[in-house]
């Protein structure tokens, strides 16, 4: 076995271990101890009272002492402000995501508490963006245990995207970083503009009320499937047949509950609990990469870079690895993007001057004829630009941001100015942060995507202009930050112009625009509903 096979499987066995230990000792202090207990008390009443008063008394101290002491000055976060029901319990902000408004809630926290508030225990949220670096820069914090939550537990191989030592995650990252390089996001444009096309004339050929949000995922699913596994599924074609899609959103709601109490996941799958959800999203992955295996590297997709068939590194890696990242693609690459781009159309339909600028730039650079999926002119589209950004500053694919915690045994750090000791988990909000007068001024809270080009100096700025370049990270921040941006960037910037250009929409007669807004839904990623619109060819123009 190769050095860094066998570290990884070390790695996990080593956890695993720790695991089993961290179980066994929970379950002598929860159970051993009291029945001990029980056997004293016994001397004094009967066996059949002793036992049920000495669980409750053992528990009932046990707890009253976890509280006090989470409230307390001597706990390590007690200089740190936030509502005592946080402070007590991780069940709270887990009670709070399952409804899925956690992002509204922390920012409502931060406008109370201020620019860092404790959402956990052990956990605190920040919206300082002089944060961002010292948390999550080259020098920061690895990602936090929420992730293993997420991923119900020890995997066979990990995902990367669940990787917290550095060194190990820098080695798991370099196929990534090969997969989206600049030459290589060349070679997905002709797969992007298949889809694209598809795209269009799928929602211009369905008569009548179109879902485009729908739609939208089914483009990003399907192009995430060409991409990643050279081709996969056709849910434009076929629709959400065997409920691929439908199992992935229905994942959000379990994981996000799992992802702020990771240890349950432990318990869980000892005990074969609730692991279908998540489970049958992961088996259409795994099945498709098994057969991808099987036809060999016909097309430079994802698959080819993380199966070394580039032969960059030294060792090939294992299976299980290039199954678990492949699988990781589908899952990080269709969702943030569809969520994005409907967002992207929710804002435009809102704004009708907006819809009308891009419009206009659209058909300066492609004119009727002009192919809209070519990417040569999307350097020049300084609006289009401008609309992309403003949309992910309002509504960024991660709201409440990524968890980063100490590895074990580093120690605490100072983020920015605050001192936070090593067993806090910690979370820039890009939500707030991103709405934050201070950061985004005037009108912080709507869109307005001329902010981008006042800032670049083309139009003069308004008085108390304000903008915050540091403050803006819809993609994370350092070296563990999305590794698909640019890909991400160069899909919406082709549907965008060939929507516009060969589409007229607008909202469903009677569709209350409030309803998008109502129904978004913060579940680690945005969880978006219907976008009901009219969509109708463009013939007219010139
Ligand atoms: C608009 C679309 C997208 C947005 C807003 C977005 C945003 C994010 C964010 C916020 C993270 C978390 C990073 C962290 O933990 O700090 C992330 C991670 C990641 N994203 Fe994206 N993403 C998008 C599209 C994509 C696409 C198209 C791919 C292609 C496969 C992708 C692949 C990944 C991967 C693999 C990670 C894990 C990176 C790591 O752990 O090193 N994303 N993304």
């Amino acid at each position: 076995m190769s050095p860094s096979l066998l570290q990884t499987a070390l790695t996990s066995s080593l956890r695993d271990s720790l695991l089993t230990v961290a179980a066994l000792s929970l379950f002598f202090l929860l159970a051993v101890v009291p029945l001990v207990l029980s056997i004293f008390v016994g001397t004094h009443v009967s066996i059949l009272a002793a036992v049920p008063l000495t669980f409750l008394t053992y528990y009932a101290t046990l707890c009253t002492s976890v509280v006090l002491y989470r409230l307390s000055p001597f706990h390590p976060l007690a200089r740190y402000p936030g509502p005592i029901p946080c402070k007590i319990s991780q069940f709270w902000m887990t009670n709070i995501s399952m409804k899925g408004k956690r992002h509204l809630y922390i920012q409502r926290l931060h406008e109370k508490y201020g620019d860092i508030v404790r959402i956990g225990p052990n956990e605190v949220s920040i919206r300082d963006p002089s944060a961002i670096n010292p948390l999550m820069g080259t020098n920061g914090w690895p990602k936090g245990p929420n992730f293993l939550g997420r991923s119900m537990g020890p995997q066979p191989m990990q995902a990367m995207i669940m990787i917290r030592n550095t060194a190990e995650h820098h080695r798991r990252r370099r196929p990534w970083n090969r997969a989206f390089s600049t030459a290589a996001l060349k070679e997905y444009e002709p797969l992007v503009a298949k889809r694209v096309n598809q795209l269009v004339e799928k929602i211009a050929s369905d008569k009548g009320v179109v879902d485009i949000a729908k739609y939208i995922g089914y483009f990003t699913y399907d192009f995430m499937g060409d991409m990643a596994f050279g081709g996969w599924y056709e849910m434009l074609r076929d629709g959400d047949a065997d409920g691929r899609w439908k199992a992935m959103e229905d994942s959000l709601r379990a994981t996000v509950f799992l992802e702020h109490i990771p240890w349950i996941t432990y318990w869980m799958q000892k005990l074969g609990v609730g692991a279908e959800v998540i489970q049958k999203q992961r088996s259409f992955a795994l099945a498709r990469a098994d057969e991808r295996y099987k036809q060999g590297s016909k097309t430079k997709d994802l698959f080819y870079y993380l199966n070394n068939d580039d032969g960059a590194e030294p060792e090939p890696p294992a299976k299980a690895q290039v199954i678990s990242d492949g699988n990781l693609a589908i899952i990080a690459g269709s969702d943030t993007t569809a969520s994005v781009l409907a967002n992207i159309i929710y804002y435009l339909l809102r704004e009708p001057t907006a819809y009308k600028r891009l419009q206009q730039e659209v058909d300066l650079y492609y004119p009727p004829g002009e192919d809209a999926t070519e990417t040569k002119n999307h350097t020049k589209m300084v609006f289009l630009e401008a609309v992309i950004n403003e949309a992910l500053r309002l509504l960024p694919a991660v709201p409440s941001g990524s968890q980063r915690a100490a590895y074990p045994g580093s120690g605490g750090k100072a983020i920015g100015p605050y001192y936070l000791p090593e067993g806090t988990h910690a979370r820039i909000h890009f939500y707030s942060v991103q709405r934050d007068p201070r950061n985004f001024s005037p009108h912080p809270e709507s869109f307005w995507p001329d902010r981008w080009i006042v800032a670049e100096g083309d139009i003069p700025a308004p008085k108390d202009f304000k903008h915050n370049p540091a403050a803006f990270t819809p993609f994370s921040f350092g070296p563990y930050n999305c590794v698909g941006k640019n890909l991400a960037l160069q899909e919406m910037r082709t549907v965008l112009c060939s929507f516009l250009q060969n589409l007229d929409l607008r909202f469903a007669d009677g569709y209350d625009p409030e309803d998008w807004i109502r129904d978004i839904e913060d579940m680690f990623v945005v969880k978006k509903g219907r976008l009901p619109v009219i969509a109708t060819r463009r013939t007219h123009h010139s």
